[in-house]
């Protein structure tokens, strides 16, 4: 493709545009990737809808399919019930003959067959009819299946469109790997190269979009496979059904044939026998007439005979006998006569009866034709509808894939100037990356050089610091040495407690302890009218709080850090606030817990510069006997002496000292000694420390 001024499909491309940017160009991708998305989508939706159509077109077909299956079998049974009322109208007419036969004592010869009604010949017509009937239906199932066919076909067509346009973009997206495997094979590891990657991913994407289109095919397909199996089966079942319908039709439609036969046979020797009827029935009024035109001649002759011969009166009796015999049998036939006469008017009503069934099945029939035949126009509207959807749907599908072809063909075409940037881009970065190496090397060494020299500077700078430091070590202890010297190696300070309310209402209360305004450092009291004023280091109102007091003495605690020797303890009667002072309260502590805290607080801010250890040690002086609170006995009696060390130092032989690593521990040994504030209490910095209160 190099430097060819061709598209992807040889069209000529914009080759008069600005190469477009690489950010553009993968922005377009994304968008024209989402558009493939939302078109998928949308092919999913309207395979969903396509599904469900299919799916109500079916369940309507076998509702429909069912209806004819009742109809064809109520048909059936009414075909049945007039074959059965037809034979039960023979029966009838049978026995009737018998009856006539029996009444007239015919000659076994002359036996009848039975006697069809009068509406026989409109029961077959109407029979013939449904026939007819059966017929159609069969035609119209055949059409129906035809139809089914056909759209089998469509759908055939449709499925082999989307197979087509599935070849097209595969064919497309085999093209766009080409071009990206090209792009591999002819660019480095380089931001171009990511790009090839965001394209891999978009083809990955259409990949993906494929194979769901695929699978909604294979879907489609398996939809429209299922049903018309099953309508294929029901048809045949259908055809069965029917085949065997008109086979029980052929049946009775030949048993008819021969009842008619029979009917017409027994009509013919129903005429003949009543033919024969009235020729006797002629004769023997012929015969009677004659006996009565004889009437005059016979009383004459009787009246003759009277008088002539008892022979002629036998003979008379004979005759007259004779008579009465024959106008007997004469009576019975006019009643029988008159039987076959009601029989007939009752087979007539029963004919009536027959024919007006036969017309409400007709009635039934043409209603059940006018149902079916709307069915089938219903059916045939939803056939042609289904077919027009399915045509929009393929056009409108058809359409989108010329679209998203265009759509490929443009990004194509967008393509060739895209890699003709990426190109000259990379061998702009080559060119960097070559040179980069050399430049980074140089700048590498100049590096090296400037930390080497920055770091000889900072040992230089920390030398000087630290001699600097030192320095101020040594000016520091001297001061502290000038200062305790100057405020005495002993220093007094006096706290004067506030008077509480209960101590004001008192009576006898009076003010026994006062301070002059202005100075810090002279007290006086107030005892039987006699005043006497002190001059101490300091002199703390009632008003003063703990951290006050603790700030005058701050220096002093610390100080034991730089190897002093420092001991506070306080001196009062009973209540005085000694113990406040020292301990305090839990919610404002005392000199001690803040010199245990501040202690720890300066040890810690020069942990790297000195190494401190912390030894406790508790002893309690009270009514001049010295006992060891952290000792094993704590009963047991200890000594006070100078230190054979030959320092002149005061120690307490025997005296438990336990090293402690920090402020909790302390308070912990102070808890198990149960005394929350030692009457003496030592605390060993560097050198010895020591804290506590002191009753006089
Ligand atoms: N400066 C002060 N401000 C407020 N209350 C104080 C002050 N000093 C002492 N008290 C209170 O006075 C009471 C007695 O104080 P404290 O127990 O410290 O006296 P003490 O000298 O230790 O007595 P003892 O010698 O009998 O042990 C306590 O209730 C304490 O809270």
């Amino acid at each position: 493709m190099g430097g060819e001024q061709l598209g992807p499909l040889g069209k000529e491309a914009p080759g008069g545009q600005a190469p477009e940017s690489p950010l553009l160009a993968v922005l377009s991708h994304l968008l024209s990737f989402l558009e493939h998305y939302g078109h998928l989508q949308r092919l999913q939706e309207q395979a969903g809808a396509y599904r469900a159509r299919l799916r109500r077109a079916e369940s309507r077909r076998r509702q429909q399919l069912r209806s004819f299956q009742r109809a064809s079998r109520q048909r059936e049974r009414d075909a049945l019930s007039l074959v059965a009322s037809l034979e039960g109208v023979i029966s009838e007419q049978q026995s009737t003959l018998e009856t006539l036969r029996g009444g007239m004592k015919l000659p076994s010869a002359c036996s009848l067959p039975p006697a069809p009604p009068a509406g026989l010949h409109q029961l077959v017509e109407s029979i013939s009819a449904l026939q007819g009937d059966r017929a159609r239906l069969a035609e119209e199932i055949q059409g129906l299946r035809q139809e089914l066919d056909e759209r089998e076909k469509d759908k055939q067509q449709l499925a082999g469109s989307f197979h087509l346009q599935i070849q097209e973009l595969k064919h497309q997206i085999e093209e766009r790997e080409d071009e990206l495997a090209r792009l591999r094979t002819g660019m480095g590891v380089t931001d171009s190269e990511k790009r090839i990657h965001n394209l891999t991913v978009e083809n990955e994407g259409l990949k993906q979009s494929l194979g769901v289109t695929q699978g909604l095919l294979q879907q489609l397909a398996a939809v429209s496979a299922q049903p018309s199996a099953l309508l294929a089966k029901e048809n045949e079942d259908l055809r069965g059904q029917v085949q065997r319908l008109e086979a029980s039709l052929q049946q009775k439609l030949a048993q008819l044939a021969q009842l008619e036969g029979q009917v017409d046979a027994l009509q013919w020797y129903k005429e003949e026998e009543a033919r024969q009827l009235d020729e006797r029935l002629c004769a023997l009024q012929q015969a009677l007439d004659a006996q009565l035109s004889r009437a005059p001649d016979v009383q004459y002759v009787t009246q003759t005979v009277e008088v002539e011969s008892p022979s002629t009166l036998r003979s008379l009796a004979e005759v007259e006998e004779r008579n009465r015999v024959l106008q007997e049998q004469l009576s019975s036939q006019g009643e029988r006569c008159q039987r076959l006469t009601e029989q007939l008017q009752g087979s007539e009503e029963v004919a009536a009866g027959l024919r007006h069934k036969i017309s409400a099945y007709e009635h039934e029939m043409a209603q059940l034709r006018e149902q079916l035949l709307r069915e089938i126009s219903h059916l045939e509207a939803q056939k042609e509808e289904a077919v027009k959807e399915a045509s929009e749907c393929s056009e409108q599908h058809l359409d989108q894939l010329r679209q998203q072809f265009a759509g490929v063909r443009q990004r194509l075409a967008v393509l060739q100037p895209l890699l003709r940037s990426i190109r000259t881009d990379y061998g702009s970065l080559r060119g960097q990356v070559r040179s980069f190496s050399d430049f980074y090397e140089a700048a590498l060494k100049e590096a090296r050089q400037q930390m080497c020299s920055a770091i000889s500077e900072v040992s230089e700078a920390n030398r000087d610091l630290r001699e600097k430091y030192q320095h101020e070590v040594l000016l520091r202890r001297k001061y502290h040495d000038q200062l305790v010297e100057l405020k005495g190696n002993i220093r007094v300070l006096c706290r004067l407690k506030p008077v509480t309310e209960a101590e004001q209402q008192a009576s006898e209360a009076s003010v026994a302890v006062s301070t002059e305004p202005g100075s810090e450092s002279s007290v006086t009291t107030s005892y039987k009218g006699k005043e006497r004023t002190f001059e101490l280091d300091k002199v703390f109102l009632p008003q003063a709080t703990q951290e006050e007091v603790f700030l005058e003495i701050e220096p002093l605690v610390l100080s034991c850090l730089n190897g002093y020797n420092v001991c506070i303890f306080a001196y009062g009667q009973t209540g005085s606030g000694k113990t406040y002072t020292m301990e305090g309260v839990p919610d404002d502590p005392g000199i001690n817990q803040r010199a245990l805290e501040v202690l720890y607080r300066e040890m810690e801010a020069k942990q790297g510069l000195c190494k401190y250890a912390v030894s406790l040690s508790l002893v309690e002086i009270y009514n001049e006997v010295i006992r060891d609170l952290l000792g094993k006995d704590p009963q047991e009696r200890l000594d006070i002496k100078l230190n054979p060390d030959g320092s002149g130092q005061l120690h307490v032989p025997g005296l438990t000292c336990v090293e402690v690593q920090g402020f909790r521990e302390i308070k912990k040994v102070a808890r198990e000694v149960g005394r929350v504030a030692p009457q003496t209490g030592g605390i060993r910095g560097g050198r010895v420390g020591g804290l506590g209160s002191v009753p006089p």
